[in-house]
């Protein structure tokens, strides 16, 4: 089946998927609907347990859903039969947590192992295994054995290896999950260079909401099987709607985060969050102007997620109750969303 364009390029529609039968069987995959626009990176994430590994593969039919269709590039996966899949399937790659590499083969050779499948030359497949090795940083690398290569290195053996078939779509289960802080860093700088470069579309699951700010355009939260909140990185990291979403993020919180030190000091201390067009205004000192009130920082990050600026401070305000409560009015006007103490 093929759909007009400007639809998604992976279309999951009302999935459903259990394992076990009878009074054993547990739902994994609870009606599942989602898009992911071509040239996106696209994240989901949750706890362990929520579905996410089994709903990525999925998508390419690793895992059968019970119900339900799966369409990537216009073609609908799960009415296909099993050498009109084999093909298909070559247009997505996948990468994986511990890497599944071949460790009696060199790296070179690993990145070469789906090209032979193609029946191309010797020279031709040594000639394209080559230019992926250097693609992803791992031409001195090439005749080594996993065994004698770092996480961060094998993890650029299995990408390469991935975009051997050239695919469209990219999925990555827990790609960064084995790898430490700095690894991580330039594994997901890697995949974002390939999802520019190559116009490759990212789909990847993760627990790590860190790997989310750093490189998706857009997430979905997936709790006991199901999509609980999706939207645009910033909104949703910035905004969350949903308890699991707060959860996570929650998890990854700063410590001193929401916390109002200082407050005994006296005061009134307000939280506050602007992004977007808001955040390059000077609003905290022209809403104080002409007043006799005055703030002190306790707490704050000013950052960016992807290219949206935002800044969250917890600040105390100190001056008569009418003026600070107009100071606030003036924040609310700038765009700036402010959470006061009730008396206010
Ligand atoms: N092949 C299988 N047979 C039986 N149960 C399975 C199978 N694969 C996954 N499950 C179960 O399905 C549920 C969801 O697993 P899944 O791996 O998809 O979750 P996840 O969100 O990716 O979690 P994690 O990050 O821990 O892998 C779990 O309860 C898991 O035990």
């Amino acid at each position: 089946m093929r759909l007009p364009g400007g639809v998604g390029l992976i279309i999951l529609d009302n999935l459903c998927k259990s394992y076990g039968s009878g009074k054993h069987a547990v739902t994994v995959i609870d009606h599942v609907s989602m898009e992911v626009t071509k040239g996106e990176i696209f994240g989901i994430i949750g706890q362990s347990g929520a579905g996410k590994s089994t709903l990525l593969r999925c998508v390419n039919l690793l895992a059968r859903p019970d119900s339900g269709s799966v369409t990537v590039g216009g073609v609908e996966l799960t009415r296909l039969n099993t050498r009109e899949l084999q093909a298909q399937r070559r247009k997505i790659g996948m990468i994986f947590q511990h890497f599944n590499l071949l460790s009696t083969l060199t790296a070179r050779d690993n990145v070469a192992f789906p090209l032979r499948l193609e029946g191309l030359s010797r020279q031709e497949i040594r000639r394209r295994a080559d230019e992926l090795l250097e693609m992803v940083g791992m031409s001195a690398h090439a005749d080594k054995y996993p065994a004698q290569l770092s996480g961060g290195q094998k993890q650029r053996i299995g990408i390469a290896r991935a975009l051997a078939g050239r695919p469209d779509v990219l999925l990555c289960d827990e790609a960064t999950s084995a790898l430490d802080q700095e690894t991580t860093r330039s594994v997901l700088a890697l995949l974002q260079d390939i999802n520019r470069k190559l116009g490759v579309t990212i789909l990847l699951v993760t627990h790590e909401i860190e790997v989310v700010r750093a490189i998706c355009d857009r997430v979905a939260v997936m709790q006991r099987g199901q999509i609980v909140e999706s939207g645009r990185t910033a909104d949703l990291l910035l905004r969350p709607g949903h308890p699991a979403t707060r959860e996570l993020l929650r998890q990854t919180e700063d410590p001193d985060g929401g916390d109002a030190s200082g407050s005994d000091a006296g005061g009134t201390i307000i939280r506050v969050l602007y992004s977007g067009d808001s955040a390059g205004k000077p609003a905290l000192s022209e809403a104080v102007r002409g007043t006799s009130v005055q703030f002190v920082i306790l707490h704050g990050t000013v950052s960016r997620i992807r290219d949206v600026p935002y800044g969250r401070m917890t600040i105390r305000l100190t001056g008569p109750s009418g003026e600070t409560a107009s100071v606030i009015s003036r924040l609310r006007e700038q765009g700036w969303e402010v959470e006061t103490p009730d008396v206010l």
